[in-house]
């Protein structure tokens, strides 16, 4: 073991003086201000990871209060959706600005309910502006109608329109509160429907104060409902309601709620777990590559459902890739105090610290090494663990195959490409993936065989706010439909095809003389013959 891969302690980051603290930020009035309309009759609570104490108490939600909701959302959805689709995008656009303008406040609530660092939290907030702006400015051209010349032109004129689902049943999980609560809500309501969203309880002021936003961004209020309480509890009375379900969480969860949906034939889209592979390939830049990889793996402490878990060097750098990648993670300072400064923050919660002290134990236990971390760090929150790398893991190790959803990331060498893509490839999981190479052309021949929905190269993952337009989610047990571009938007609408005839009435049985039907159809016909020429 060279000095570098001896485990060390990260350095704590700096608090700078003044920092605001939860009771700053979280007022009585805020809350008062914050929870106002949640259908409820219960009391919960809600905790920041930073020193596992209870932020604040919130209304809880029962499932009678879950149907109240969604009456709520059903009386106002059909005016939202008679508003002009220019009129809903502007909501989007003046959302945008307002979220700007006032981010310092929503970035603090983030980090005091994940427990993130702050540039992770900037990063979501950037996505979220990102899509408003996008879907702002491009939702009339996603929604507009598409006119198709019939079969038959001179009979048939037929346009295919965009009708609003309804009310859409969402589901957030807790990582990127602001990211999977409002920013995949946004879409929705510009293609006129309704939402009625359960966060998750333990970040749901973040999607409390996104609610405020859009409506003081022009949204009416009755259209966003939000929900809170357990997710066994009132999840399954949402998908029950939705008319359509879009769900982001585990794949245990997701396949429940898909098999609810589908017992009701409502549509659903489903974003859901991973257990994404680098491939660092022997022509790749070694320093970028290791830089990359620490934000690919320790991004809000890898509580990101495309962050990197599987790290397969080519022999022939992997010494030097090591080296590097393990120095830099050693040296991430470690915080989640309401400043910049930080590299990574802490775990959000006891359970998810227990899941990676857990599979760093069993994978030490059946013989894998520490390069680097591989221990929590109660001296600075009751849920701090290092960014850990480890090598030597193999099956039937936990770490090698399921999603640990932490700072957790191993390192594994090859010899061969087609090797080092079939064990990318060797997972249930189907979300996302990385390519390190010099040579487009083969990071864009390995991207091809690799399955997962989105692959990089170059780069761990793509910034939401670098690829709102094209689509992002998973294949296999990874999910189903995609967020973002147009199949972001469209999934929230059913096509309706309207067909006009132009001529009436076109048939002998319908009242047409038998001389006037011969000469339209003849036209008809030429006028197809014509239409296939061209
Ligand atoms: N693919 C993506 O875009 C994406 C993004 C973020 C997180 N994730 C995944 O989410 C998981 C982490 O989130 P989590 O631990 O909160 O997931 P989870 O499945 O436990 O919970 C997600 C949401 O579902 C609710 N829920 C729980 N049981 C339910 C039920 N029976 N019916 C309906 N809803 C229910 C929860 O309350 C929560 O709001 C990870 O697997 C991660 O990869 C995926």
């Amino acid at each position: 073991m060279t000095d570098s891969q001896a485990p060390t302690t990260n350095p704590v980051a700096p608090v700078p003086a003044g920092v605001r603290t939860a009771a700053d930020v979280v007022t009585p009035e805020v809350l008062a201000q914050l929870i106002r309309g949640v259908v409820g009759s219960g009391v919960t609570s809600n905790h920041t990871p930073a020193t596992g104490e209870k932020l604040a108490d919130l209304p809880e939600s029962t499932p009678e209060d879950v149907a109240e909701a969604f009456s709520r959302a059903r009386a106002a959805q059909p005016l939202w959706a008679a508003t002009s689709v220019r009129k809903r995008a502007a909501v989007l656009l003046r959302f945008h600005d307002l979220l700007l303008e006032r981010q310092a406040e929503v970035l603090d609530l983030i980090q005091l309910e994940t427990g993130k660092a702050r540039l992770h939290a900037h990063e979501e907030v950037q996505s979220v502006a990102v899509a408003a702006r996008h879907y702002g400015r491009k939702a009339p051209a996603y929604l507009r109608p598409r006119r198709h010349t019939g079969a038959v032109p001179v009979l048939t004129k037929v346009t295919e329109q965009r009708q609003p689902r309804g009310v859409v049943g969402q589901i957030a999980p807790w990582n990127y509160p602001l990211e999977l609560s409002i920013g995949d809500a946004l879409p929705a309501f510009v293609a006129g429907n309704a939402v009625v969203m359960k966060p998750d309880t333990e970040t749901a002021l973040t999607a409390l104060w996104a609610r405020d936003l859009l409506v003081e961004a022009g949204l009416p209020a009755g259209v966003f409902q939000v929900v809170l309480g357990e997710g066994p509890v009132i999840g399954p009375e949402v998908v029950e309601r939705g008319d359509y379900i879009s769900f982001t969480g585990s794949t245990r969860t997701g396949r429940e709620v898909a098999q609810r949906a589908a017992g009701r034939l409502v549509g659903a889209s489903l974003e859901l777990g991973g257990k994404n592979a680098m491939l660092v390939l022997h022509d790749a830049d070694i320093e970028k590559a290791a830089a990359g990889a620490v934000r690919a793996c320790f991004s809000t402490a890898g509580q990101l459902c495309i962050s990197i878990e599987r790290l397969y060097v080519h022999e022939s750098v992997a010494d030097a890739f090591v080296e590097r990648f393990v120095a830099r993670t050693k040296a991430m300072r470690l915080g989640c105090a309401l400043a910049y400064g930080a590299d990574m923050g802490s775990l959000a919660s006891e359970r998810q610290l227990k899941t990676v002290t857990s599979h760093v134990e069993e994978a030490v236990a059946k013989g894998a090494t520490v390069l680097a971390g591989g221990v929590a760090r109660p001296d600075i929150g009751p849920y701090f663990y290092e960014p850990t790398i480890l090598e030597g893991v193999e099956a039937p190790m936990s770490v090698c195959t399921e999603e640990t959803f932490g700072p957790l990331v191993s390192v594994y060498r090859f010899s061969d490409e087609d090797e080092a893509v079939e064990l990318a490839n060797s997972t249930p999981y189907g979300l996302n993936s990385s390519v390190w190479t010099r040579d487009g052309r083969r990071g864009h021949a390995v991207a091809a065989r690799l399955l997962t929905g989105t692959v990089n190269i170059n780069e761990g993952f793509a910034p939401a706010y670098g690829s709102v337009r094209a689509p992002m989610g998973g294949m296999k047990e990874s999910g189903l439909g995609r967020r973002h571009g147009s199949e972001g938007i469209l999934k929230f609408t059913e096509v309706q095809t309207v067909a006009q005839q132009r001529v009436l009435p076109m048939a002998p049985s319908m009242g047409m003389d038998d001389e006037k039907y011969a000469a339209l159809m003849t036209r008809s016909l030429r006028a197809l013959k014509a239409f296939r020429l061209r």
